[in-house]
């Protein structure tokens, strides 16, 4: 379970003070599937990072499994942080390490004792399917093998949240639907509670049970994906809903028209 209660985070950017998360209160109910959907600079990378601490908030609270992280000491957030796995677009893998030895050395940072560890590797490998490519290097793996071996590696500590930012935005759609199929596997069979920022509809229509939709590091609107028909009151989530692409008459820019 996340609550995150008013998180707001600023930068500095190269114009000046930015509000990346505006006041931000999200609430992603234990074993659900929050997606967090938006334009480019919406705040959505920012936010996830904050649900572990990676950026620290400004202001606010963020509860995960009962904790606010924000007031907890470093040793404490290390211990927390194990139990909250991440996965990200262009995968994060070591390029001279093993599929294996890519999901251990989680294992041996999070200090898990190395008796224990072929067979936490073992099974995190299994569970992606990956079992035959344990010995395989980064190099020899296709995005999507990649991404699940990342995968491996975020599970293999028996997280109770894994967090996905932009998970299949660099592998083709033939590959997104079998990445999007592990992680609904994962959330169904273990029960982890997963948040998963994209920019394309049809990846949180296919798992989300709720979507964040994000505008100027703000969340502008929910849609609850239960079945009945979605509703969009915002421009921006009807923009984000009609997936047609159409060329703009005599501009060399490409857009979308709702
Ligand atoms: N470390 C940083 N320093 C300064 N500005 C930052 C930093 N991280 C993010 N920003 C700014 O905060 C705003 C939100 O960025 P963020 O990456 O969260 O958006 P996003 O919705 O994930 O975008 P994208 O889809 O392009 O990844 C942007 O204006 C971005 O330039």
């Amino acid at each position: 379970m996340i609550t995150l209660r008013g998180v707001t985070k600023r930068f500095t950017g190269p114009d000046g003070p930015l509000t990346a998360v505006d006041d931000v209160d999200l609430h992603v109910p234990r074993g659900s599937v929050q997606g967090i959907i938006g334009f480019s600079g919406a705040g959505k990378s920012t936010l996830i990072r904050l649900i572990n601490l990676l950026e620290r908030p400004d202001s606010g609270a963020v509860e995960v499994d009962g904790t606010d992280l924000t007031t907890v000491d470093d040793a404490e957030l290390r211990r927390r942080r194990g139990k909250i796995g991440m996965i990200f677009q262009h995968f994060n893998l070591l390029a001279n390490l093993t599929a294996a030895q890519n999901v251990e050395l989680a294992l041996r940072i999070a200090g898990v004792d190395k008796a224990a560890r072929p067979a936490r590797v073992a099974e995190a490998l299994a569970v992606v399917d990956l079992s035959d490519k344990a010995d395989a290097y980064p190099a020899k793996l296709s995005g999507g093998q990649k991404q699940r071996v990342a995968i491996a590696r975020a599970l293999a500590n028996e997280p109770s949240v894994l967090l996905c930012d932009e998970p299949t935005s660099a592998v083709d759609p033939r590959t997104t639907v079998a990445v999007l199929s592990y992680l609904k596997e994962i959330n169904q069979r273990l029960g982890i509670t997963i948040v998963l920022v994209t920019h394309e509809m049809n990846v949180v229509r296919a798992i989300a049970d709720d979507v964040a939709v994000m505008a100027g590091g703000k969340v502008v609107e929910h849609l609850r994906l239960d079945g009945s028909p979605l509703q969009p009151e915002t421009e921006i989530a009807r923009f984000m809903l009609d997936d047609r692409i159409r060329l703009q008459p005599r501009t060399s820019e490409a857009t979308r028209v709702g």
